[in-house]
């Protein structure tokens, strides 16, 4: 006899389809179980507006919660760097696998990194994160670079380079290799550059709260360090008071003496669009043990670039 069906919720985007088929995959494998996909659309998918206007936080996230939450679906997969901060009482974040590479790319036309780009070169992004870290860069080396909003998804993001609209846009290396289209990024952009965006590279598997069953089964797939290192980063963008549409980015990273773990890094940004100003900070310590001691080291960088001015760069999106 064979067990029922465990239901994935995803969303239907090709990138979605991917990494959910992969997290299906791996959860059959510690179940048991086979696992169907339910694709359920969100207001992320269909709106057509961008996305700092329609509020980014939980766009695409909040049809797949609300589907956990009706009973419709027994897990939903989700990107990382588009989960809100706030976790709802009735669902929990039972496993946060392995991070990919959490770099942002440029895709450019005639093989350009972001240094050869051509004078007036017109990049894509819709993130006000890429927009005031690429427009910094810009500024500090001599270069002129022209940011423009798009949206769409990677397919369409990469279409406006190939049809000669944009000579490069900027995208999550992750994204790109889920889809299995690594091969077309021309630069990979160095975090010094680009910090990329909390959690971003890092995939969330969540669930009912009261599915213990379920939690205890997902906890295998769990990476501890992906775990401590998306908390840190989560917890500064909480407490900056920003969402996943704001100028911040975050990573935190291990520093390794040999194969022994010494020390974790969390590196912050926040800074106006044009790329006038960044507050930059970078903290290290030791790796944090618990879950409290991740949210204080991301509260206490937070609280230095506060102090050095970080509101007033979000704009109105600082809340
Ligand atoms: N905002 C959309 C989004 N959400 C997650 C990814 C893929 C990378 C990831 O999982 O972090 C992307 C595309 C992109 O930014 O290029």
């Amino acid at each position: 006899m064979t067990e029922k069906a465990l239901r994935l919720g995803t969303r239907r985007s090709k990138l979605a389809l991917a990494q959910s088929g992969q997290v299906a995959d791996a959860v059959s494998q510690v179940t048991g179980r086979p696992v169907e996909l339910v694709e359920i659309t969100t207001y992320g998918d269909v709106s057509r507006e961008h996305l700092a206007q329609i509020g980014g936080t939980g766009v695409f996230v909040a049809a797949l919660r609300e589907a956990l939450a009706r009973g419709e679906v027994d897990f939903a997969v989700h990107s990382l760097k588009d989960l809100p901060t706030a976790q709802p009482d009735e669902l929990v974040l039972a496993a946060v696998p392995v991070r990919e590479d959490p770099r942002d790319v440029i895709v450019a036309r005639d093989a350009r990194k972001l240094t050869d780009l051509p004078r007036g070169a017109r990049v894509g992004t819709g993130s006000p994160r890429r927009m005031a870290q690429l427009n910094a860069y810009a500024r500090g080396h001599g270069m002129d670079i022209e940011t423009v909003p798009i949206r769409g998804n990677v397919d369409t993001r990469i279409g406006y380079v190939m049809n000669g609209e944009l000579d490069a846009v900027v995208l999550a290396a992750a994204g790109l290799n889920r889809i299995g289209r690594s091969d077309e990024v021309t630069d990979f952009l160095s975090v010094d550059t680009v910090l990329p965006a909390p959690g971003q590279g890092a995939l969330a598997i969540e669930c009912a709260a009261d599915n213990a069953d379920l939690i205890a089964a997902l906890a295998e797939l769990d990476d501890p360090f992906t775990r401590v290192a998306v908390t840190a980063e989560r917890s500064l963008l909480a407490a900056l008071e920003a969402g996943c549409s704001a100028p911040v980015g975050a990573l935190a990273d291990l520093l390794a003496d040999g194969q022994t773990v010494k020390e974790m890094r969390l590196r912050g940004v926040v800074g106006t669009t044009d790329g006038s100003t960044l507050v930059q900070l970078s903290t290290t310590g030791p790796v944090p043990e618990t879950h409290d001691a991740a949210m204080a080291l991301g509260r206490e960088l937070a609280t230095e670039m506060l102090a050095q001015g970080a509101a007033g760069l979000m704009g109105e999106r600082a809340q």
